[in-house]
């Protein structure tokens, strides 16, 4: 596989004393390893102990900077390399937590028998109440199938579950919300709507997550139609708001309207289709598309899209590119016109590497990583359920782009994901577009 991020962990000693770290830097970026986080482990009189996160591509890669650092010598020593990645996932990332204490025989009797049947008949005699002595009005079910897990395919959902549980961590930690995931064993679409709608009361709203095309597409619509809560398909709607986003950033920076930018849209599956929708509620005049299925063309021509011969023809004519094929490194260098806005979005490998595109003429170019629906989702979701809206809708959608646009640092695409407050502004214009529109 081309542009294969593995991440490891570094454990080095280095005698304390000037120079010595960057030896080990230059070391490393003599064999193309990208540093990431440096953690000091011990800064002590004669060494210092670092734990230096490193991504590379392949086994080769891994040994030649492991030789490069062993070169060094003068008391360089590695003194271990750890799978710091697979050791964040032991014992998963969630669990399901009460948020108060057991001490005595009265919280006993208060939190479960007898007290709580008092409760229940609350709920009962007022069914609204059970947003308000329950956890259901700000639990999320994050639902997959396991069709199109990132960019691996179909490799099944309870594979699937460290990308649904890395979703519930998000929405916890950056709305409050808990992400629930539900593991279907089946992606037959008539099960799917069944099964959702049997288990749609425990929950505000549900997310769906990488289920493929094109079954997510009726599946979404059904949910949407049958169910009163909230449904969003995170990566049809969640990645179409932030690289509506991230292309208006673009254009501000560029002084391109983008309403009358050429836009090419490479993939038209779930995320895809959704991104072409998206530009072309915003006023985009021209969005083409392409996929390798002609069903998928089809699709987009349904909305009101236009398809294009090849990649080569997109690539030659459009100003905007957006890449969310799966398929990492589909655009070559050669192949980027002077000046465009390039996103390739494709997890967890891109269709181009940023530095690549920005090195072959691109004005602008970002991956998934950074032009992701993290952006979006979590500030969407807790909006929705703050408003009470049953439906999200494109209204709502605009107005968190355009919050994400707001808060994004001139020259910059996106803002930075772990800041607390781009999450909380997307709430709010999504929560606010909602009541202005449930009040019409
Ligand atoms: N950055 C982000 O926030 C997000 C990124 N993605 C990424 O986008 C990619 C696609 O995800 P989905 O849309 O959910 O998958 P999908 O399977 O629904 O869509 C992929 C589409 O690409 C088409 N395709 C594949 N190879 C092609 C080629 N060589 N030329 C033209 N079309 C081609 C397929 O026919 C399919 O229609 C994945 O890698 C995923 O990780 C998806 C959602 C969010
Ligand atoms: C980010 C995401 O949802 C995906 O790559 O599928
Ligand atoms: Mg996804």
């Amino acid at each position: 596989m081309q542009n294969q991020h593995i991440i490891r962990n570094f454990i080095v000693e280095t005698p304390s004393k000037p120079g010595n770290f960057a030896k080990v830097a230059t070391a490393i970026g003599m064999a193309e390893g990208d540093i990431g986080d440096i953690t000091t482990l011990k800064s002590g009189a004669l060494t210092t102990v670092r734990d230096i996160s490193i991504t590379y591509k392949s086994e080769e890669q891994l040994q030649e900077i492991i030789s490069n650092i062993e070169a060094i010598g003068n008391g360089v020593k590695i003194h271990a390399v750890t799978d710091d990645v697979l050791k964040a996932h032991e014992g998963g990332k969630i669990a399901m937590k009460s948020q108060l204490d057991v001490r005595s025989l009265g919280d006993l009797q208060r939190i479960y028998t007898p007290g709580v049947a008092s409760v229940c008949m609350e709920i009962v005699h007022n069914p609204e109440k059970a947003n308000y002595f329950t956890s259901i009005g700000s639990s999320v079910a994050i639902v997959t199938d396991g069709t199109a897990i990132l960019g691996l395919g179909n490799i099944g959902s309870v594979a699937g579950m460290p990308v649904m549980e890395g979703k519930a961590v998000l929405l916890d930690q950056f709305v409050g919300l808990s992400g629930i995931p539900i593991l279907l064993n089946t992606s037959d679409p008539d099960e799917i709507v069944e099964t959702v709608k049997h288990i749609h009361q425990g929950f505000g709203a549900i997310l769906l997550e990488d289920i493929g095309s094109p079954h997510c597409f009726e599946i979404e619509e059904r949910l949407k139609a049958e169910l009163p809560i909230p449904v969003m398909h995170d990566d049809q709607h969640g990645t179409a708001v932030v690289a509506l986003a991230a292309i208006l950033s673009a254009c501000k920076a560029t002084g391109v309207d983008p309403k009358t930018a050429v836009v090419g849209q490479i993939g038209l599956g779930a995320a895809g289709l959704a991104i072409c929708r998206m530009l072309m509620a915003y006023g985009v005049e021209e969005v083409y598309g392409l996929d390798r299925q002609e069903e998928a063309q089809n699709r987009l021509i349904k909305y009101g899209g236009q398809t294009i011969a090849s990649l080569e023809e997109l690539m030659e004519t459009c100003d905007i590119i957006i890449a969310t094929t799966g398929v990492s490194g589909l655009i070559k260098p050669e192949m980027v016109r002077k000046d465009q806005i390039i996103l390739a979005l494709s997890n967890p490998n891109p269709e181009i590497l940023p530095s690549t595109a920005i090195a072959a003429g691109a004005a602008f170019a970002a991956d998934g990583r950074s032009v992701n629906n993290v952006i979006g989702f979590p500030g969407i979701f807790k909006g929705a359920l703050d408003a009470g809206a049953k439906k999200i809708t494109y209204t709502m959608l605009i107005a968190a782009a355009q919050a994400i646009v707001e808060h994004t640092k001139p020259g910059e695409l996106i803002p930075n994901p772990l800041d607390p407050r781009v999450h909380h502004l997307v709430a709010r214009a999504v929560e606010e577009a909602a009541n202005k529109e449930m009040k019409r």
